[in-house]
């Protein structure tokens, strides 16, 4: 073998391995600069002699598709998807199969209300308090292994902050890109002749699908939890509303306009006053989440195959094209 293939072996050698401590064990032994350094030796090397060049070469990575280098995770509970409401009347339709299956007035009953957050839904694992997975939501029931990445979310926090946290806690929720932080982003990129994102949703998930983190740490990126999944050693309060303040008295960030309605009339109040603050929230939303409060009626309730009996998302009418 010849001395110029030997030297590009072995840099392709030291450079998976300093790949593998810095994205997988999220542990680099070596500065970025001394990373980068090996790197453009190697790239220099293959640009001296192109026949060398082979696909599973690190120099050769730019190319590869971001999502192919993630690994699957499995839902251990689905991670379901809402039905739709598109008008009062199916509100109406909504509260009158919740009456027929819980023979109770829907005026007598809570609701939690939220605005319906237009990003990427995501699980995020805690194992006695210390962030340990996150996964996209995928098809509801495999998804993206995106640990990582979430880390770089500035308001996730890697550790509960409580002394006595649940042995596991999964807790579920959306990542989005504010407008702000989008429109800064595009400039950005229209400045360095980069590719723009089309819209704040698709910015979040292209941010999180980075295969290198640091990119992902340059995003303006935030997470709202909208529910828990599974839990182990948590003693949790009967209600929705009251499981998402615990959450954000253990560090979790909930959205604020999250609110609790008393029967049908509150809930469609509700949905006119975030519909008329919409155009000033900061953040792309595309309806509302109507839920039932209480755990046990949702319990009772239950799904219709995928989505749940005890929730609907209630849309706003699709927003008229943006002329440009
Ligand atoms: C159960 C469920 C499923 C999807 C959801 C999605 C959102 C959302 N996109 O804001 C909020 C929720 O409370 C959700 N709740």
């Amino acid at each position: 073998m010849t001395d110029i293939q030997n030297q590009i072996n072995q840099l392709r050698k030291t450079l998976r391995h300093h790949e593998y401590q810095y994205h997988v064990l999220d542990n680099p032994e070596i500065p970025d600069s001394e990373y980068d350094r090996l790197f453009h030796q190697l790239k220099a090397l293959e640009q001296q002699h192109p026949e060398l060049i082979t696909v599973d070469s690190p120099t050769q990575r730019v190319g590869a598709k971001p999502s192919a280098g993630f690994a699957q995770i499995t839902h251990e509970l689905p991670m379901l998807s809402l039905d739709n409401a598109f008008s009062d009347e199916e509100i109406y339709a909504f509260m009158k199969r919740i009456q027929d299956r819980l023979m109770s007035l829907p005026d007598n009953l809570e609701f939690c209300c939220e605005p319906k957050l237009d990003g990427l839904a995501v699980s995020i694992l805690y194992e006695n308090g210390v962030l340990v997975q996150a996964a996209t939501r995928g098809d509801g029931m495999t998804g993206e292994d995106i640990t990582l990445n979430i880390r770089t979310v500035r308001n996730i926090p890697l550790q509960l902050l409580t002394d006595n946290p649940p042995a596991r806690l999964e807790v579920r929720g959306e990542v989005f890109m504010p407008q702000a932080g989008f429109d800064k982003l595009n400039e950005e990129a229209l400045a360095k002749g980069e590719k723009t994102f089309a819209n704040p949703r698709n910015a979040a998930a292209g941010s999180l699908r980075q295969l290198d983190p640091k990119i992902t740490s340059q995003r303006p990126l935030v997470f709202n939890a909208y529910s828990i999944g599974i839990t182990q050693g948590a003693d949790l309060p009967p209600t929705h509303y009251e499981r998402l303040q615990w959450l954000e008295s253990v560090g979790i960030p909930v959205n604020s306009e999250i609110r609790l309605c008393n029967g049908t009339e509150e809930v469609l109040k509700f949905y006119r006053a975030i519909q008329a603050k919409r155009p000033n929230l900061g953040y792309d939303i595309d309806g509302t989440v109507v839920k039932v409060n209480a755990i046990s009626l949702q319990e009772r309730l239950g799904f219709i195959s995928k989505a749940p009996r005890w929730a609907i998302a209630y849309k706003f009418p699709a927003q008229e094209e943006m002329t440009v």
